[in-house]
Order: structure tokens, then sequence, then C-alpha cells
């Protein structure tokens, strides 16, 4: 008879930690990390010790994951042994109650909430609305010398994440909104601090006032009944089996979390697909030429997209998955330990942090061959199975993913149906604010096609 909690323990104790070196005890390899691409500093660590090995970041022992099977034991088959971990300073800025610090029941409740409202039957509904927003920015850079792209996309995916949220909200709501988030924005990455009048002080009162914000929207919806079938009207209706709600502090924490999690990502990849496409002619002119021949079945675009067209728009699909494998935008994700863990013979101790390298694995030529080219069409055969995860994996794998792609399609199709776009300047380069973007936001200038014939 072997004891299995015995058995466990003696693996554990042979189990060695991967290898790698923990740099300086104090900063560990922080300073490295940030001197340079990160990329660069996972790469040759990958090259040196393998697809698994520890590290020091941000004073905190850490394993990296560099392979498919390691990401997916992590973020799927062992996902309870791993809990998501955030820095104390940037759950306070969103909010504690939000669904991507939690782990468990509280979790999955919240998660299906958004879920439901991020489902192909919920955003189909607001393809109409999504297409207003899509050309009123595009008419509005139009009229502007020079746009700082990525800016702009920011405000795109901020509107569209609104209309997810609250479906349509009053303007004055949505001013105060798009105003607190920019002070939010300025101080989320700035040095946690109380001293009043620095970025991130500026940015806790600002999230003060967005809770107050929230808190009277839904003032307003309970005193005129409003059954919404938005996130705010599906986290609003939740009960339990013991009829519990959801407090006022969690729903609002959810929804700024939401907000927050939609804006910079989607507008850093929708960033990227502009410099591809003004990069590669030929790769432009294919995409204009499927949009196009849809504008006109749309008769010269009177009539509103259907989500079918959507649905069969294959050589922008492709370019739009080809940008998220290039940009790899979120490069890796954190979790830490909740036990000691053994994977492939090796220890992760409890109270580690692990970190999937997404972007590692999506520019590995063993399963992305001539990585570093861009090239949609490697996607006409699916990628082998967790190799491709721009939208992470398994129980905090993105809720907002169709959505996401969904307004990446429908910019696209008003922008090269109508519109075009040079890049101002000649600086190549990638920023990174912490999402890489191209430099200085991709500065560029727009112009509609027809008064250029
Ligand atoms: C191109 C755009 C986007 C990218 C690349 C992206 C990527 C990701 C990734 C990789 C994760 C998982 C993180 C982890 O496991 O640690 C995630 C989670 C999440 N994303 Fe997105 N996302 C995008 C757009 C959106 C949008 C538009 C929304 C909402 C409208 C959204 C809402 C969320 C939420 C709420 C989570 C947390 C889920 C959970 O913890 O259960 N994302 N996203």
């Amino acid at each position: 008879y072997i004891n299995p909690k015995k058995q466990k323990r003696k693996t554990n104790e042979k189990a060695k930690l991967p290898p790698g070196s923990m740099g300086w005890p104090s900063m560990g390899e922080t300073i490295q990390l940030y001197s340079q691409d990160p990329n660069d500093f996972f790469a040759k660590k990958q090259r040196r010790y393998g697809d698994i090995f520890k590290t020091h970041i941000l004073g905190c022992p850490c394993v990296m994951l560099a392979s498919p099977e390691a990401a997916r034991f992590v973020l799927v088959t062992r996902a309870h042994l791993f809990k998501p971990t955030y820095p104390k300073s940037k759950e306070k800025m969103i909010g504690p109650s939000a669904l991507f610090f939690h782990q468990g029941e509280y979790h999955t409740r919240v998660r299906k909430l958004v879920q439901n409202s991020l489902s192909p039957e919920a955003i189909r509904k607001l393809i109409p609305d999504i297409e207003y927003v899509a050309i009123s920015a595009l008419e509005s850079w139009a009229s502007e010398q020079v746009i700082h792209t990525f800016h702009e996309m920011k405000k795109f995916s901020f509107e569209v994440g609104i209309l997810c949220v609250f479906g349509h909200l009053d303007g004055k709501y949505r001013e105060e909104l798009k105003e607190n988030y920019c002070i939010i924005d300025k101080g989320y990455n700035s040095f946690p601090t109380s001293l009043p009048g620095t970025a991130y002080h500026k940015a806790i009162l600002a999230r003060k006032r967005l809770g107050q914000i929230l808190s009277e929207i839904i003032s307003e919806r309970k005193e005129k009944r409003l059954l919404e079938k938005d996130l705010l009207g599906h986290l609003m209706n939740f009960k339990d089996e013991k009829g519990n709600t959801l407090t006022e502090a969690q729903i609002a924490d959810n929804i700024i979390g939401v907000l927050f999690a939609a804006q910079d990502t989607t507008a850093s990849v929708l960033t990227w697909i502009l410099k591809y496409l003004h990069d590669d002619q030929k790769l432009f002119e294919a995409v204009k030429g499927e949009q196009k021949a849809m504008y006109e079945s749309n008769d010269g675009g009177k009539k509103p997209l259907t989500w079918a067209q959507t649905r069969n728009m294959p050589v922008t699909y492709k370019v739009i998955l080809e940008s998220l494998r290039m940009a790899s935008i979120i490069s890796f994700t954190f979790r830490e330990a909740v036990v000691d863990v053994e994977y492939e013979g090796y220890l992760i101790p409890k109270g580690w942090k692990v970190m999937p390298l997404f972007r590692n694995i999506h520019h590995n030529p063993e399963f992305f061959p001539d990585p570093k080219h861009f090239d949609p069409s490697r996607f006409e055969v699916a990628p082998k199975p967790n190799t491709f995860m721009p939208f992470g994996n398994g129980v905090h794998a993105c809720p907002g993913n169709e959505l996401a792609k969904l307004e990446m399609l429908i910019l696209v199709h008003h922008l090269v149906t109508k519109f075009r776009w040079e890049v101002v300047g000649s600086q190549t380069g990638i920023e990174y604010g912490p999402f890489p973007v191209p430099l200085k936001g991709l500065p560029a200038k727009f112009w509609k096609e027809s008064s250029t014939q």
C-alpha cells in the first residue's frame, strides 16, 4: 500500500528547481527586464536554459514557461493550483472585486455574467452602433492634420466598451467616465504613493469619482426600473440560489475592470493592424478587395453590415490573427502557485510566481515558421493546439475576444472602403506603455478616398 500523500511528498522532495539565474537578490533581474525589449530578455533565457527556467522579477522568485504544454498545465489542466496575482497598487486602482483577481466560486459566477453580456448573441446586436462609432472616428481623423493613431484607437475601443457595458449611455456620463479614465491611465503605471499631486494619487481620486458616477447610473436605472441586457443589467439582476445579489462595489469594480481590459488591448492591436496594412501594399489591396465587394453588395454602404458578413471576411480575419500573433501585445501573464507543484520533474514552490510566455510561444519557429515575417496565409491552416493564445487560455481566457475581433473587423471594413492613410515620419521601433505599440503611437494622416480621385 502506498500512501498517496507520502508518495506525493517524496516526489516533491526529489524534484528540483528549474535552471536559471536569480540575479541580485533584492532587485532581481527587474532592471535587466525593463532596460531592454522584454522579449529579447525572455528569448535569450529560453535559448540558454530551455522552455522552463527560474528568475527574479519585481522582487519575486518566478518560474517562466515557454512551452505550449507548460502554459496549458498552468492555465487549464492545473488552473486550480495557480491563482491570479497582481501588484496591490493595481488591484486598488481597478477595484479588488474585479473578476480577474479572483479564483473559485465568485470568479465563476461573475465570469458567467460577463460572458453572457459579451456572447455572440449579445454583440451581434451592437453591429450598427459599433459601425456608427467607427465611421464617426474615421471622419474625425480625416479632418485632422496628423493623429496619434494609438490614442484615437483608445477612444474608439472605449466607446465600444461603453456600448457593451451600458448600452446607450447619456452623453454627460460618457464624458465624465472618459475624463476620469484618462487620469487613471496616466497614474496606472506610475509609482504608487499617497503623496498629493502625484500621478498615482490623482488616479486614485479619479477612481473614487468613477465609483460615484457608476453609483449614480445604477440609482437612475433602479428608479426607472430598467431591465437591460447589457453588462450592467446582467450584474444588477444577478441573484444566486440563496437570493444574494452583488454589492454596488462588486458591480462597480467589475465594470471598471472590463472597460479597462477592453481599451488598451484592442487599441494596440488595431494600431498594429494599421501599420502592417500600411507597410504591405499587396496585403492592403487584398483586404480592400474583400471589403469593397461587401460594401458594394450593401448598396455602397447604405445597408448596415450583417453578422453573417462579419463572419465571412477570411482575408481580413487572417490579417487580424497574424497581427495578434506578431504583436502578441499580452506577451505573458502571471499566476502564483498556491501549493508546491511539480511539473516535468521540476519543483514550483508554493508562493512562487509562474509566467506563461505567450509571445515566446507565438514566435517559436517550431510552431510558426519564419516567425518575424508577417504572413496572414499561415492561418490558412489552424495552428497546433495551445500554440496560439493571444486571448489566453483556460478559466481566465479573455471573455471579450469575440467583441475585440468584431470591432476590429468593423473598423477595418470602413477604413479600407472609404479612407486612405499614410504613416508620418520614418521612425520604426516599438514603445511599451506597457503594451507594445509602434513608436510614438503611429502618427498618421487620414483622408477620404473620394477626395483624391
Ligand atoms: C485584442 C484585444 C484583447 C486582447 C489581446 C485580450 C487579451 C486577454 C488575455 C490574454 C486575457 C487573459 C489574461 C490572463 O489569463 O491572465 C484576457 C482577460 C480578460 N479580458 Fe481580454 N483581451 C482583449 C480585449 C478584451 C475586451 C474587448 C474585453 C471586454 C469587453 C476584455 C475583457 C477581459 C476580461 C474581463 C478578462 C479577465 C477574464 C477572467 O479573469 O476571467 N478583453 N484578455
